[in-house]
């Protein structure tokens, strides 16, 4: 038996470049791991089935559990046919723009990885990964990153700016494909906000990130989902700092600089918001 945490991330920027004939979007992001995390348990299974439970009841249990597609990934670019029982202990809120079931198929690649020896590199895992899922590969590395392509194409970014994160999570649930398919041109953006993102996380610029931090599927969402709309300016009033949607939502996030604002934030929105989290930037 072992265990691998599977963490959230969310999107310092979200930048839309154009649709690609494939029907994906070209995308630019900055990408960063927070300490909301699934625990996964993965252990041997003789009978040679991959299967999957989980606490939360509102994920897949068959073949379309991210989990289950990336130990089918993994054995069929290695060329095995072993079984595996994955356990899923979920924190992180389903269907949320915070990268949930891509964190679970990336931390399954880490730990099978371990478990069968297989000695494969992160960047060749997170090219098995890329076969799941656009976050899966970020998920395999994990830290902070700027994304491109459809959002597998990966460069680190190393900083060590520290930052706590309170996130509200609307309640609804989101499709991202559905957000990605209302886009119009008028969506995407001439120059993509990491680069100048990416030099403000490396002075460690507080402000400037809190500033600069977009979302290109923002309006998209807002517009399909009123209640996301509500909560932001609900938290924008609670808050006195700037507002911002993770993915393609409907999860708000807002960054602040040090513990003590961080839980007074959490405090004031609990008030109104069943679903709040506290947490912190993870490197
Ligand atoms: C919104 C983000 O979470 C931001 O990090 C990602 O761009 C989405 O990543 P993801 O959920 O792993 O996305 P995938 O599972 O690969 O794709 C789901 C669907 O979203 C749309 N999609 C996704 C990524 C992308 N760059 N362009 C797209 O148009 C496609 O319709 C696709 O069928
Ligand atoms: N292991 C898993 N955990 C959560 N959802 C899963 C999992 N496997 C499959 N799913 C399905 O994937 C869909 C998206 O869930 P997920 O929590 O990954 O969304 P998300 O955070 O918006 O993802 P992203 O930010 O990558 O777009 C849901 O409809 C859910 O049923």
């Amino acid at each position: 038996m072992l265990a691998e945490r599977a963490y959230a991330k969310i999107n310092l920027t979200l930048d839309v470049l154009g649709r690609r004939p494939d029907g994906y979007h070209e995308v630019d992001m900055v990408l960063q791991t927070i300490d909301l995390s699934d625990l996964i348990w993965l252990e041997d299974a003789p009978s040679g089935v991959i299967e999957v439970s989980s606490n939360a009841a509102n994920i897949p249990t068959d073949a379309r559990n991210l989990a289950v597609a990336a130990a089918r990934a993994l054995s069929a670019a290695c060329g095995l046919a072993r079984g595996v029982r994955i356990r899923i202990d979920k924190q992180i809120p389903v269907a949320a723009g915070l990268a949930g079931g891509s964190a679970d198929a990336a931390a399954v690649l880490r730990g099978l990885n371990r478990m069968w020896q297989l000695g494969l590199s992160a960047d060749e895992l997170a090219a098995i990964g890329a076969q799941v899922g656009s976050d899966v590969p970020f998920c395999v590395l994990g830290g902070c990153a700027l994304a491109t392509g459809r959002g597998e194409q990966l460069r680190k970014v190393d900083h060590d700016l520290r930052a706590w994160v309170v996130l509200v999570r609307p309640p609804v649930f989101v499709s991202t494909a559905e957000v990605y398919g209302t886009l119009t041109p008028d969506r995407y953006a001439p120059a993509p906000a990491s680069r100048a993102m990416i030099p403000a996380l490396l002075r460690r610029d507080f402000d400037a990130v809190r500033r600069l931090s977009v979302n290109g599927l923002a309006a998209a969402t807002l517009a399909r989902y009123p209640e996301v709309r509500q909560m932001w300016q609900r938290v924008e009033q609670a808050a006195h700092v700037p507002v911002q949607m993770s993915g393609s939502g409907p999860t708000l996030y807002c960054l602040l600089p040090a513990r003590s604002m961080a839980q007074r934030l959490y405090n004031a929105l609990r008030g109104f918001a069943r679903e709040v989290y506290l947490c912190r930037f993870v490197s």
